[in-house]
């Protein structure tokens, strides 16, 4: 059964009287539980592909269904409940809240969510000694240096289970190893809870990594032989 589903998107951007064609019918089905990376050079459409994907933006025509449901027909505060429930997210630019702790940012989407203190407090412990920061729990995040800004950034992405992690270049900011770390967890918590990833990279060293491989180039899916 397909999670997401999306059938000839296309995604116009209006610069002053210029159109940026970013997407140009992406036809893409990705299944519960598999692991996906988006791979193209820059300015191909990944960070605008993966925004639809995790209903950040919608498209300019073309249909999304996630676990199908239309998103088109969703209200704003269907459509923001949806990305807090079953999606999470890990940018580029780690987007993390500095007057908040390391353990606090990791908080934040069970605290949305209102699990239980108990629950939050071993679930934010479990996730902190998964990407290593255990002992940095209560810094904050300009004390930490930029790969360190990322885990706590993929930390908080999965603390609350959700069934789509889309991460946006997620071992750009990571020296090799930590990367590769990072993405051995991302697989072992895709194989053994069943989370589904969607993950852009430049770097070919993570297609080993990938099951399944998604090339971009100029707005379109194309097939590598
Ligand atoms: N908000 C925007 N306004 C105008 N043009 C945009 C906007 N966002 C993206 N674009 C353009 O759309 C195209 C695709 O951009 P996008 O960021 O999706 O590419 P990308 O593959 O993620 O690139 P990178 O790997 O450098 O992050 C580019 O030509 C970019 O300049």
């Amino acid at each position: 059964m397909a999670l997401v589903e999306l059938y000839e998107v296309h995604k116009d951007y209006h610069l002053g009287r210029t159109v940026v064609h970013a997407l140009r019918g992406v036809t893409l089905e990705i299944a519960q539980g598999e692991f996906v990376a988006l791979m193209g050079p820059s300015g191909c459409g990944k960070t605008t592909l993966l925004n639809i994907v995790g209903c950040i933006d919608r498209p300019t025509s073309g249909r999304v269904l996630f676990d199908g449901t239309d998103v088109a027909g969703l209200s704003d505060d269907e459509e923001a409940r949806m990305r807090r429930e079953h999606i999470g997210f890990i940018f580029q630019s780690f987007n993390l809240i500095p007057v908040l702790t390391v353990a606090e940012n990791v908080e934040i989407p069970l605290v949305l969510e209102r699990r239980p203190r108990d629950e939050r407090k071993r679930r934010v412990e479990e996730l902190l000694a998964l990407v290593g920061l255990s002992e940095y729990a209560s810094h904050r995040p300009d004390e930490l240096s930029g790969g360190q800004r990322q885990r706590v950034a993929i930390a908080r992405a999965l603390v609350h289970n959700p069934r789509l992690v889309i991460a946006d270049e997620p071992t750009a900011n990571l020296d090799s190893e930590t990367g590769k770390g990072i993405l051995e967890e991302m697989r072992r918590l895709n194989r053994e809870e069943g989370v589904t990833f969607i993950f852009s990279t430049h770097d070919h060293e993570v297609m080993r990594f990938a099951e399944r491989v998604v090339h971009l180039k100029d707005g379109r899916i194309h097939d590598v032989p």
